[in-house]
């Protein structure tokens, strides 16, 4: 078998963990084994252990109080410490023969969108330990409600995409909020036909909306704005329901897609057959 990592990634809240259970609880109810690998040095719950565990390492608590660091710092410094560990890292993934990693990243969007951190580290499972990656970038579908928030949603997708420089799922989380919401049956109808339509942009449309809500000096950079999401089809959302198991088997197919899951693995060797029986 080849070795697949799944990084999940995204702003502090949007639902990361929370999509890594319901990864892993699908791929197990369709047989699949998948390893947990939490890379957030501070997280303090899991609903599955994880099979590896940065905190087994480093965790912020210790980093902030030995180091005085603030949680930004201290961040920075774990990731630091772990590009520097790396035969920690090799122990701790070779444990497995049959490597389908969902990794949990931290919430601090710096790491995707500024520092060079998370794609150092993509580099080393990608050259170092022979790793197909894909990232998963969440963003709240509650954020993205208003268009102008949207704007903001798609460029630190995009910005995610550029710096990590990986096959790339942008997913709206917690959509089981938008088509469950308390305000009643027919605005929450409205609300989901609103999101869905971010899920195939109409570039047009979307910056005459956005312009008739902000000051005409901002018009030529809703303007570029929108070039950008029409020249990089790829910022389109898939939607994300954790309630919903078809939902969560959607996006893990995509996922298996951007990584080409098991496409070109060695055919299996026929077992030999004893031919007694069928030999004159
Ligand atoms: N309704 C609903 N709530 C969700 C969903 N996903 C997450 N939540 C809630 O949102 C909150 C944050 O979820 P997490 O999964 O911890 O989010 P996270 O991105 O891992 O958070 P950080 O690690 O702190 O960045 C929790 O209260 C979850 O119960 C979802 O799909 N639907």
């Amino acid at each position: 078998m080849g070795r697949y990592a799944a990084m999940v990634s995204g702003p502090a809240g949007s639902g990361k963990s929370t999509f890594c259970t319901a990864l892993i609880t699908h791929a197990q109810s369709i047989g699949r084994n998948v390893h947990l690998f939490n890379l957030d040095p501070a997280a303090e719950r899991f609903e599955y252990e994880p099979s590896i565990d940065i905190k087994e390492l480093i965790t912020l608590e210790d980093v902030m109080e030995e180091m005085r660091l603030g949680p930004n710092g201290g961040l920075i410094y774990c990731f630091e410490y772990l590009l520097d560990n790396l035969d920690w890292l090799e122990d701790q993934l070779g444990q497995f023969d049959d490597d389908y990693i969902i990794i949990d990243c931290p919430g601090q969007i710096e790491l995707y969108t500024h520092f060079p951190i998370m794609s150092r580290l993509i580099s080393v499972l990608q050259q170092q330990f022979n790793f197909r990656i894909c990232a998963c970038y969440l963003l709240e579908s509650q954020f993205m409600d208003d268009k102008t928030k949207y704007f903001a949603g798609v460029l630190s997708a995009m910005s995610a995409m550029i710096n990590l420089e990986v096959p790339h799922l942008n997913l709206m989380s917690k959509m089981d909020l938008v088509a469950k919401g308390e305000t009643g049956d027919a605005i929450q109808t409205g609300r989901r036909r609103e999101m869905e339509r971010y899920f195939d942009p109409d570039p047009l449309l979307l910056v005459d909306e956005v312009n008739s809500k902000t000051n005409p000096r901002f018009h030529a950079l809703n303007q570029a704005v929108v070039q950008l999401i029409e020249d990089f089809s790829m910022v389109s959302f898939m939607p994300l329901d954790v309630t919903d198991e078809d939902s969560v088997g959607s996006v893990l197919s995509h996922i298996d897609n951007a990584l080409q899951y098991g496409e070109d693995e060695e055919p299996k060797e026929p077992k030999d057959m004893d031919m007694g029986d069928f030999e004159e």
